[in-house]
């Protein structure tokens, strides 16, 4: 990075944390739809092999956008995201656009901030504010967070926390998100507003704490011993109908061991895909998406307590193979810069 002081820097960088389908791409969006959002670029981390996020954050348009796929980015303490966000800044003086106001990187759901932070220590002479934002599920973070070490992290990592999802949450259960969040992390501005643009202004401009300054990076941290991602893919000539039952049959099979479903069917040859996805076992209406056509057919599944072979023995008769994804180096896919 020693020739990155001579480029136009941006002002901040925003680690958007979250748990798994907490509504971090949704919020991103959002603000991305704002005016207010022009010159960010975006930096993708998925869990799963196939980048679905990415897919998706390119429907909002012209968009400067990296992405880390293949691995969580706080298990795999490298150069990687330093030499992206170099990649991105570089890119951008190139193309003569004015200078990014910030850079976003949305985390995988169980990626922890503390590592991260600690990435990103070598960014430290680009003197650029670190915005730390996490998103709290409000129908589901509480119950979560008694399994999942991960969202107190997320959440105590905090500048700003803000409650996803309202609009699904039953009362009791938001007031135990309330309640969590005041809990792990006091000291966070609460951003709980119904109105999702509005939400998305405020979670992105809230103040920001003085002082926050990036440390050296340091020890990797310890990866998730009991999750598992991994990919479902379809044999040929399985129809549309085969796809939507293993889908049904999946969510009935693993209960709340299932914790994120996220995939692209194709309906037809030609057609665009379908994206689904499921928080735990609740399903989205499937969309389409014309901008992600030629993406791989294919289902991330990440789940916890649920090995391979348990889910290849439940589905022996199923036409679909399942094939684990290692956290390993994350592949850097850069897409458009400029
Ligand atoms: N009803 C409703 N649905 C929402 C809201 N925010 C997000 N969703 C849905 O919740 C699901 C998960 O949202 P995402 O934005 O993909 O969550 P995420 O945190 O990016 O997910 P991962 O990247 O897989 O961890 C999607 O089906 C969204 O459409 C909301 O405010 N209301």
């Amino acid at each position: 990075m020693s020739e990155a002081p001579a480029l136009a820097l941006p002002g901040e960088f925003v680690l958007l944390a979250g748990f798994l389908g907490s509504g971090k791409t949704s919020l991103l969006m959002d603000w991305l739809a704002l005016p207010e959002a022009a010159d960010t670029a975006v930096i993708v981390n998925e869990a799963g092999e196939i980048d679905i996020d990415g897919a998706v954050i390119a429907t909002s348009g012209q968009l400067p956008m990296a992405m880390l796929s293949n691995g969580c980015v706080c298990c795999t303490l490298n150069n990687d995201l330093v030499e992206t966000v170099g990649a991105l800044l570089e890119a951008r003086a190139e193309s003569g656009s004015p200078p990014f106001r910030r850079i976003v990187l949305e985390c995988s759901g169980l990626s922890m901030p503390g590592p991260i932070l600690r990435t990103l220590g070598a960014l430290a002479p680009l003197r650029m504010r670190v915005r730390v934002l996490a998103t709290c599920d409000a129908g589901q973070a509480a119950e979560r967070a008694k399994h999942f070490e991960e969202v107190a992290a997320q959440l105590a990592a905090a500048a700003t926390i803000v409650l996803t999802r309202l609009d699904l949450a039953a009362p009791e259960a938001l007031a135990e998100a309330r309640a969590l969040v005041a809990t792990v992390n006091p000291f966070a501005t609460l951003v709980e507003e119904p109105d999702r643009a509005r939400r998305a202004a405020l979670a992105f401009t809230a103040p920001l704490p003085s002082g926050a300054a990036l440390a050296p990076p340091a020890a990797a941290a310890l990866p998730h011993p009991r999750i598992a991602t991994a990919l479902a893919r379809f044999s040929e000539g399985a129809t549309l109908d085969d796809k939507f039952d293993f889908l049904e049959n999946l969510a009935a099979f693993a209960g709340d061991r299932m914790l994120r479903v996220k995939g692209f069917l194709y309906p037809e040859a030609g057609a665009p895909p379908l994206l689904v996805q499921a928080v735990g076992s609740l399903f989205t209406p499937p969309a389409a998406l014309p901008d992600a056509r030629g993406a791989e057919e294919a289902v991330v599944l990440i789940s916890r307590d649920l090995p391979l072979s348990e889910l290849r023995a439940a589905f022996a008769g199923a036409p679909v193979t399942f094939s684990g994804v290692q956290p390993g180096r994350p592949a850097l896919r850069a897409q458009a810069a400029g």
